[in-house]
This record gives C-alpha cells, sequence and structure tokens, in this order.
C-alpha cells in the first residue's frame, strides 16, 4: 500500500482563494483586514516566514505591516512597538515572530499582545479559552492539522489519536482541540516520558508527529492504514526532515507531505484568523 498525500500545499491554495473572496466583501463594507508582523534580529529563516506572511496577505488582500528590529532591541523597544500594534486601527491582528534574541523573553512579549489582535492564538487568554472550551483565536499549526483533516474527510469522531510531542505551539493546544465537542476524538498525548511510544502509536486510527525528533516515528510503529500527520519539520543539511521514516508511507493511508503539508496549512490559518477578527469587527459595526 502506498498512501495517499494529505496535500496542504493544494488545500492551502484552495483556502486562499475563498479567503480572497471574503476580503473582497470586507473591503466593499470598508474595512480592510490587516496583518502586522514583529521582527525582531536578522534570522534567515524568519525572515523567510516573515516575508512568507507578507505575500499570502497580498495574495488574498490583507494589508500587511512589518516591524523588524535589530537584533539588540532592547526589551522597552519591542514592548513599545508592541503596544502601537495593539493601538493601531490599520491592523487587525499581529504576530511577533519566534524565536526572539536572549534578551526578550518570548512568554513576556506574547502576554503584551491584545488577545483580541493574537493572530497567532499563542497568548495565555487564547490558550486559557482553548482549555475552557470559549470562543477565541485557535493557534495556527493545531488548528491547520484539523481543517487539513477535515478537508480529506478523515473520520474525526471518536477516532484514537496519537499526539507525539507536548510543545506549548502545538502539540498541547492540538490535543485540546481534538477533543473539542465539535471535532470529539480521543487523543492520547505522549512525550519524552511516555513509557512505551509504540504501544500508544499502534492504537491509533491517527499519528501526529509534533515532537521535532527526526524518524521518532517509523513504519512498525503504526496500525496499518493509519493516518500520519508529520508537523516536525527540521530542515538536516538542507532537507526537511520530520518525526517519522520514510517507509510510513508503505503502511498509512494519508500521510502529510514534508515540505507542502502542514507548513503551508499553518500559514493559511493565520490568515483565516485575521479575516474572521476582520469579520468580527465589520459584524459590530454594522
Ligand atoms: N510567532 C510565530 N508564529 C509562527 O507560526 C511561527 C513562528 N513564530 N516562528 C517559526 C515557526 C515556523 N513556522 C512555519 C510555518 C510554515 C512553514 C512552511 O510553510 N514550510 C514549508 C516549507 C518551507 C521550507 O522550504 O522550509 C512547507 O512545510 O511546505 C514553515 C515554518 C511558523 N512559525
Amino acid at each position: 500500500m502506498t498512501a495517499q498525500r494529505l496535500d496542504g500545499k493544494a488545500v492551502a491554495a484552495q483556502i486562499k482563494i475563498e479567503l480572497k473572496q471574503r476580503v473582497d466583501a470586507l473591503r466593499e463594507q470598508g474595512v480592510i483586514p490587516g496583518l502586522g508582523t514583529v521582527l525582531v534580529g536578522d534570522d534567515p529563516a524568519s525572515q523567510i516566514y516573515v516575508n512568507g506572511k507578507h505575500r499570502d496577505c497580498e495574495q488574498v488582500g490583507i494589508e500587511s505591516y512589518r516591524v523588524d528590529l535589530p537584533a539588540d532591541a532592547t526589551p522597552e523597544q519591542v514592548e513599545r512597538s508592541i503596544r502601537v500594534l495593539n493601538d493601531s486601527t490599520m491592523c487587525t491582528g499581529y504576530i511577533v515572530q519566534l524565536p526572539l534574541p536572549p534578551q526578550i523573553d518570548p512568554n513576556w512579549a506574547l502576554e503584551l499582545i491584545d488577545p483580541d489582535k493574537d493572530a497567532d492564538g499563542l497568548t495565555s487568554d487564547n490558550l486559557g479559552k482553548l482549555v475552557l472550551g470559549r470562543s477565541g483565536v485557535l493557534p495556527c499549526t493545531p488548528r491547520g492539522i484539523v481543517e487539513l483533516l477535515r478537508r480529506y474527510e478523515i473520520p474525526l469522531d471518536g477516532a484514537k489519536v496519537c499526539v507525539v510531542g507536548r510543545g506549548t505551539t502545538v502539540g498541547r493546544p492540538l490535543g485540546l482541540l481534538l477533543t473539542r465537542r465539535d471535532v470529539n476524538a480521543t487523543v492520547t498525548l505522549c512525550h519524552t516520558g511516555t513509557k512505551n511510544l509504540a504501544e500508544e502509536t499502534r492504537q491509533a486510527d491517527i499519528v501526529i508527529g509534533a515532537a521535532g525528533h527526526p524518524g521518532l516515528v517509523t513504519a512498525s510503529m503504526l496500525k496499518p492504514g493509519a493516518v500520519v500527520v508529520d508537523v516536525g519539520v527540521r530542515r538536516i543539511e538542507g532537507k526537511p526532515v520530520g518525526d517519522f521514516t520514510a517507509d510510513v508511507w508503505d503502511v498509512a493511508s494519508y500521510v502529510t507531505p514534508n515540505p507542502g503539508g502542514v507548513g503551508p496549512m499553518t500559514r493559511a490559518m493565520l490568515l483565516v484568523n485575521v479575516v474572521e477578527r476582520a469579520e468580527q469587527i465589520a459584524a459590530q459595526e454594522q
């Protein structure tokens, strides 16, 4: 059996077409969605990712604003930039690109973001709302994974899902999102403390690798026909390497390619978060 691709790139492109129509409708109402980005320092990968976000915005008609600060920026300078974006009426939502240089505590910086403008959905306010089942801004990668599975009509209601990795940007919020009533999956959240990972992954209908440990899950650790979602993209010698070995394609029914799987969905969900917020603002103004 060779697994089918869960083609995040194609689905993200379709989502952008849908978003462009929603942005055009907003612009007709005089509401112009705007995404802000705060980039501190000159990390090449961060610059590539932030440039990609601005290109994505341009494709769907979202205005975008850059705040680029030098690598030696002080916490005061970062705070001032964040407060400007909190107060800006042009910017519907914004992100503070991670990682930040060592003199800036990321948790401190994220907590300065107005939760209503938290386009990443990574502030404690929005993550807390996810815990409490209240509506807030959903984190982009978890939301993108669920959206990708839904668009391929992968059964989620009652499905056994094994999430590998308990990070605060993916694994942990993903477990919460998958167990929400409107998704209704049963989740096992595995991590470095899990005694027998293979025992857990073999019982799952869907295995999601969000550990960032290349080659952590092999074909022998999967139930035949399982669905594989590989988040853990790292570049080793220029090649994107995920949490799964290539032989999983022989056993799984669906696999997300790396690149072209979860990454484009993450980027598409950032745009969805901005447009959804703009639609809320437009509805309040009516
Ligand atoms: N505040 C903040 N929010 C983020 O969402 C955030 C961040 N900081 N810091 C860095 C990580 C990383 N991240 C990626 C998203 C998409 C791809 C992506 O689309 N990758 C392409 C491949 C790109 C390549 O060739 O490397 C793909 O998977 O097809 C990659 C990386 C978001 N991040």
